[in-house]
């Protein structure tokens, strides 16, 4: 019998420090000691209040390095129990600001990454055409497959931007706020998309956002981050069967979760206090 090739991305004690934006004091420490494993390949939510640090421990896991700083500090980053301080082949990212290329249609810029040669190489020609397909199909812009970005709404951008992401099947999605920039209803629908692909194809899942609603419609698992510097106030599982909607968000549970992560994020963790709005 096969199984399944083990996954697991793991952040271990890490300690990231940037310099003063005056360039006259000493660094600023923004995440202090923190170590978190994903070994499963459910929906992760990343959460916390603007600045604690989500993004800068999400990019060091997609191997993105910002520039003049080094990151981690401290710490190591293990891909598949491998130090990992690149971009990594399994891995793939999703940005808030979605980075269509405005001169291409909706086709071309979902069948993109395989212009690069390290999906060009790893992905056999006769596939490319038959995935592309499949994912408009599955992102609802099948209809939209000639036009270009300029010609969609935000949702739609998103929408093609999710599908590139995952036309490459990946084992493991960053998401980075992906629907931050989105109005309520195209978020919500957002979200219920995401579900149902991940439910059609499981990756491992790692999704920033400061929003408790979506970490709860969303997650597997979530994680609240303090600031600052950053650590890790509270980690929980959610085992509600997804699609999880308005029903669900009004429930006992969920209502006592949504209460433990606004108290978490409001009253502050032992090890470093939070001044958030959510
Ligand atoms: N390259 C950098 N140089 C200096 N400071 C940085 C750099 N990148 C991030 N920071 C600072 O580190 C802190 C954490 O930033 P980060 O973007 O990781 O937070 P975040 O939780 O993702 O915020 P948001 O929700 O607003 O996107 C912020 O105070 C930010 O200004």
């Amino acid at each position: 019998m096969s199984t399944a090739p083990a996954i697991s991305v793991e952040l271990r004690n890490i300690v990231q420090q940037y310099p003063a934006r005056d360039g006259s004091r000493q660094p600023i420490t923004v995440i202090n000691d923190v170590s978190l494993r994903f070994d499963k390949p459910g929906i992760n939510m990343l959460l916390g209040p603007s600045g604690c640090g989500k993004s800068t421990l999400l990019h060091m896991m997609g191997g993105v390095r910002p520039f003049g700083v080094d990151t981690p500090t401290s710490g190591d980053v293990l891909i598949d129990g491998q130090p990992c301080n690149a971009a990594h082949d399994d891995v793939v990212m999703v940005f808030q600001r979605y980075a269509n290329r405005p001169d291409l249609s909706v086709w071309d810029n979902v069948a993109l990454p395989f212009r690069f040669a390290r999906w060009y190489n790893s992905v056999p020609q006769k596939e490319w055409a038959a995935r592309v397909d499949a994912m408009l199909e599955a992102v609802g812009l099948a209809d939209r497959r000639r036009n270009l970005p300029g010609q969609l709404s935000g949702g739609q951008n998103q929408r093609v931007a999710l599908a590139r992401a995952l036309v490459l099947r990946p084992r493991i999605l960053l998401m980075d706020e992906p629907f931050g920039a989105l109005d309520a209803q195209t978020r919500t629908e957002m979200q219920q998309l995401l579900a149902k692909l991940h439910q059609d194809s499981p990756c491992l899942t790692i999704f920033v956002t400061h929003d408790v609603t979506e970490a709860l419609v969303l997650g597997d698992r979530v994680m609240v981050l303090s600031t600052q510097p950053a650590n890790i106030a509270d980690d929980f599982e959610i085992h509600a069967p997804r699609p999880r909607g308005e029903q669900w968000l009004r429930s006992a549970e969920a209502i006592k979760m949504e209460e433990r992560v606004l108290t978490m994020l409001h009253s502050g963790s032992r090890r470093g206090a939070v001044a958030v709005s959510v």
